[in-house]
């Protein structure tokens, strides 16, 4: 655990960069702070290994005050990960990554052993081993920065605004990397951004900071989103917050319908019949091993020759589609929101079809799942 305990820096000309700081971060956790420019995120996280000394306060780790520690064995047990990585430009990948175990006197060939270790546990390619940075791109050269901060395998691992110069697609497959690997090591991350998504998808606790480097709240998420502390907070986070919350709630819980959708084997008559019994405008026609093909309309089935094959006919594609099993409500209702039948189709992990729903009773849908906590969550909510 790393504590602050009215830890403060005010600067000799007068900013107060933290202001009286009382935060606690669990090990093995990790922790994002968020704030607007100039809040003193980077202030607290560089005071965390000693780059910038507290004017006032104690630090600890697991209850040691790190004033006691040299600076310089502390930020071996620290790993350090910085925007556009900070690379040594004339170091090769392997051994950038291996810079820090080469310091603490291992031999090289064991360094660079560890080294393509921690590429492939980036991912990494091998062949990439021998490039330098220059010859990488944004996203790759922030991968070699994460293996080169876990090369001495610290326990703690501070991390500023690290895919903030990645465009949105690298950057969201960085924060996958990440998830994924603190499965596997828990490391306790102190993690820096701008950006609540990426606080909301990558912390286990959220430290929003308002200006002056005070702390405003912390909290899980879930929780964050659900009850702002204040009207900074909700100012922060955002209007569409309740949006936001729905990636808290399994896609798994919500009822599909499965008898809208026809194979593209059943005929136009059969299909008619479909519609007429369900009621429903909008059939779903899978193939025969239940892969989305694509919407028929109702009111089109009637003007086809009854006994043609659907395989024949022209669909409107199925649009966006979730996964049932590991999807959010949030992805759910995006893919209804983005459908041209205005329902979103389920599948499994294998891409087959369980069912679809419609956005009327995924409102519904939403609407429970914020009666039953408390706090609608995706409608007004006045917390
Ligand atoms: N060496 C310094 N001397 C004087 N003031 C400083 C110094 N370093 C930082 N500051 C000031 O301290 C305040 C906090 O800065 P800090 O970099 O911690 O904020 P931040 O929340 O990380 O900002 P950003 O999100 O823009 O990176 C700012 O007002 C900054 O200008």
């Amino acid at each position: 655990m790393i504590t602050f305990e009215g830890v403060s820096k005010h600067y000799p000309d007068g900013t107060v960069a933290v202001d009286h700081l009382d935060l606690e971060i669990p090990t093995g956790r990790t922790t994002v702070l968020v704030g607007s420019s100039g809040s003193g995120k980077t202030t607290a996280l560089r005071m965390i290994n000693r780059m910038v000394e507290p004017t006032g306060g104690t630090i600890s780790i697991d209850g040691e005050d790190i004033r006691g520690k040299d600076p310089a064995t502390l930020r071996r047990s620290i790993g350090y990960v910085i925007q556009q990585a900070g690379l040594f430009p004339h170091r090769t990948i392997v051994d950038n990554i291996a810079t820090v175990p080469l310091l603490l006197g291992t031999p090289k060939a064991q360094a660079r052993a560890r080294a393509r270790e921690l590429m492939e546990l980036v991912g990494l390619e091998p062949a990439q081993e021998k490039r330098y940075p220059h010859q990488l791109s944004g996203g790759q050269q922030q991968r070699v920065g994460v293996a080169r901060a876990l090369a001495a395998d610290p326990p703690i691992l501070l991390m500023d605004e690290p895919f903030s110069a990645v465009d949105p697609l690298v950057r969201t497959s960085l924060q996958d990397e990440l998830l994924r690997l603190q499965q596997e090591l828990h490391k306790t991350i102190v993690f820096v951004t701008h950006d609540i998504d990426e606080a909301v998808r990558l912390g286990d606790a959220i430290a929003v900071f308002r200006t002056g480097g005070r702390l405003a709240q912390l909290a899980p998420p879930e929780k964050l989103l659900a009850e702002p502390a204040d009207a900074f907070v909700e100012d922060f986070i955002g209007y569409d917050r309740g949006v936001r919350r729905l990636s808290f709630f399994p896609a798994r819980d919500l009822s599909l319908r499965s008898d809208i959708i026809v194979t593209d084997t059943a005929t136009a008559a059969e299909a008619g019949d479909v519609a007429a019994a369900t009621g429903e405008p909008w059939l779903l026609v899978t193939d025969t091993g239940r892969l989305p093909l694509g919407w028929i309309a109702a009111e089109h089935l009637a003007s086809l020759d009854p006994g043609s094959a659907l395989s024949g006919v022209d669909l409107i594609g199925y649009g966006h589609i979730f996964t049932v099993p590991t999807d959010s409500l949030r992805a759910a209702l995006d893919a209804a929101v983005l459908s041209p039948a205005g329902r979103a189709v389920g599948v499994g992990a294998d891409g087959t079809v369980i069912g679809v729903v419609s956005q009327a009773d995924l409102g519904a849908a939403i609407w429970s799942v914020g009666e039953a906590d408390g706090h609608p969550a995706a409608v007004g909510d006045n917390g």
